[in-house]
């Protein structure tokens, strides 16, 4: 799915209106009703509402769902802040079908703001994707108190203060939401790890805005969805047999980590490649016949570290490398070249990252539009270099993938994917449970796998990162996230796959 900017979601919105040759009014007493259906779920009418409105529609939203709720006997309080002089036509409009039950009361200069009782119950509509700079003055003022007041807060759309798709500068107030409902799609901000105290649990309702106007619109940012997936994944085929879905490598593995190519060849088993070959350390040898018999197992001579590539490279169709592998001289040796001399697709992670990291030489090696890194944060600050904030790595994968045409799953909350033509695409699914040793490796093995059965490589990112965190957020309704381990993700990833098998309603 498309992630738009807040100037494309503005002309959405007009096409919208056009097509269905509607009053803009109704759009947003569409967007209100969508509100107040998560609002209605989520609070009950026992609860007392306070809705600040700004003089945008963001505002002119507040002012309807003001209405809603009280229609729906919740007691409502409005504060309108600022001048309403220069409010938009349609904040006009709602703040004349207010009835005459709900206070609305002015909030002009600092001692107007109310004091609220504890743990309010608030809805922020005082900015969404019409904010133009900074907050300063009496709206900084009240979304100050707002932070400190303990209410719980919801916002409309975007947390007041938060720029929907560039950095909001450095030291700005912005509203911490409890929970943002947005309109539609997701905005680029809620992606990004620097902004969650600001955006708190965020969910998309649906409004109706143009579905040709969203297709034909240009972007390189996406979100994978479901369906996206579902789309992607392709059916095992009757007449198949074990060379069907490829064979694969891993090179993992090193004294002391010997769990983590465990883990990565039981994730790779599990997403369904047809045959699995370990390389390994010596040492090595007996755990990995032992803990994966579904495996072959080839011993490096090195008996604690990876020293040498396999002489039959040739047989396989795709290698997986890095986890558990350690940065000795001799692996770095053997990885060069594997660069040089492999013409296999290649899922690099963990200390193969950081091998090539250190090596500009490595880096020009990389076989073009062949590679797939899986780094975390500061592997991919190791790769790619210093970053100031999370556009400027939103742009740094850009820049990297586009150089040296590779793939990168740049691991987080939402994995972000970086494509060679700069497309990115945001993963939804996986939670903090996840946060724990040994699920990277986890996740090069689901790669590798996927690979290996022929998906491109941008499929297999996309299906790869998408279904690790489906078989994280199963896990959870059985372990929860406390206690989750990386083999409870693969002990998921089964269950995983049968969910995108089955058709959506
Ligand atoms: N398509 C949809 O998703 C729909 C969204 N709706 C809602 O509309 C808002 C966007 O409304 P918009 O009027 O464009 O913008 P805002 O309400 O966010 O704010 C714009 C007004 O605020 C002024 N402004 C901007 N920044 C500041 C600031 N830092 N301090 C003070 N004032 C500011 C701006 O005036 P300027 O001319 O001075 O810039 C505007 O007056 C969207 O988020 C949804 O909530 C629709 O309801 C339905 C369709
Ligand atoms: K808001």
């Amino acid at each position: 799915m498309k992630l738009l900017t807040a100037a494309q979601i503005r002309e959405a919105d007009a096409y919208t209106i056009q097509e269905e040759n509607m009053a803009s009014l109704e759009l947003m007493e569409r967007a209100a009703r969508a509100f107040t259906g998560w609002f209605e779920n989520k609070f009950l009418p026992t609860e007392e509402v306070f809705v600040f409105c700004g003089p945008g529609n963001n505002g002119g939203d507040g002012l309807a769902v003001a209405r809603l709720l009280h229609q729906r006997k919740y007691k409502v309080q409005v504060f309108i802040v600022g001048d309403t002089a220069k409010a938009s036509e349609d904040f006009k409009a709602n703040l004349e079908r207010l009835p005459e039950e709900v206070q609305a009361q002015t909030i002009e200069e600092e001692k107007d703001i109310p004091e609220l009782p504890l743990i309010a119950c608030v809805v922020d509509a005082l900015f969404g994707t019409g904010l133009t700079r900074p907050l300063t003055g009496l709206y900084e003022e009240v979304v100050e108190q707002l932070n400190n007041s303990g209410a719980c807060i919801t916002s409309i759309d975007m947390p007041s203060g938060l720029y929907t798709d560039s950095q909001t500068p450095e030291g700005c107030t912005i509203i911490k939401a409890d929970n943002t409902i947005s309109f539609q799609l997701p905005k680029l901000a809620f992606f990004l790890p620097q902004h969650e105290e600001y955006v708190g649990d965020w969910q998309v309702v649906p409004i109706g805005l143009s579905e040709q106007f969203v297709s034909g619109v240009e972007t390189d940012l996406y979100y994978t969805s479901r369906r996206d997936v579902q789309q992607l994944l392709k059916p095992r085929r009757k007449f198949s047999h074990k060379g069907t879905y490829g064979h694969a490598l891993l090179l993992c593995g090193g004294y002391g980590k010997m769990g983590a190519a465990v883990l990565a060849a039981r994730a790779c088993l599990r997403s369904g490649v047809g045959l699995l070959t370990i390389q390994a350390p010596s040492a090595g040898y007996t755990v990995l016949q032992t803990a994966v018999p579904e495996a072959m197992t080839l011993t490096d001579p090195n008996r604690r570290h990876l020293s040498e590539l396999p002489e039959a490279i040739d047989k396989f169709d795709v290698i997986g490398v890095g986890p558990g592998i350690g940065t000795e001289p001799p692996t770095k040796t053997a990885i060069g070249q594997l660069l040089a001399t492999s013409s296999h697709p290649l899922v690099i992670d963990a200390d193969a990252i950081n091998i090539i990291a250190g090596s500009d030489r490595l880096k020009e090696q990389l076989p073009k539009n062949k590679v797939i890194f899986t780094p975390h944060p500061k592997e991919f600050e190791r790769l790619a270099g210093k970053v100031n904030n999370d556009y400027e790595r939103l742009q740094r994968l850009r820049d990297f993938c586009q150089e040296h045409q590779c793939y990168i799953t740049l691991k987080g909350s939402h994995t972000a994917i970086g494509t060679p033509s700069g497309k990115v695409y945001f993963n939804t699914t996986g939670n903090s449970g996840m946060a724990t040793g040994g699920t990277g490796d986890v996740l090069t093995g689901v790669i590798t796998a996927l690979v290996g059965q022929q998906y491109n490589l941008e499929e297999a990112c996309i299906l790869g990162v998408y279904v690790h965190g489906l078989a994280g957020d199963l896990a959870l309704r059985t372990v929860g996230d406390i206690g989750m381990t990386a083999s409870d993700l693969i002990d998921h990833l089964p269950k995983a796959f049968m969910c995108l098998q089955q058709p959506m309603s």
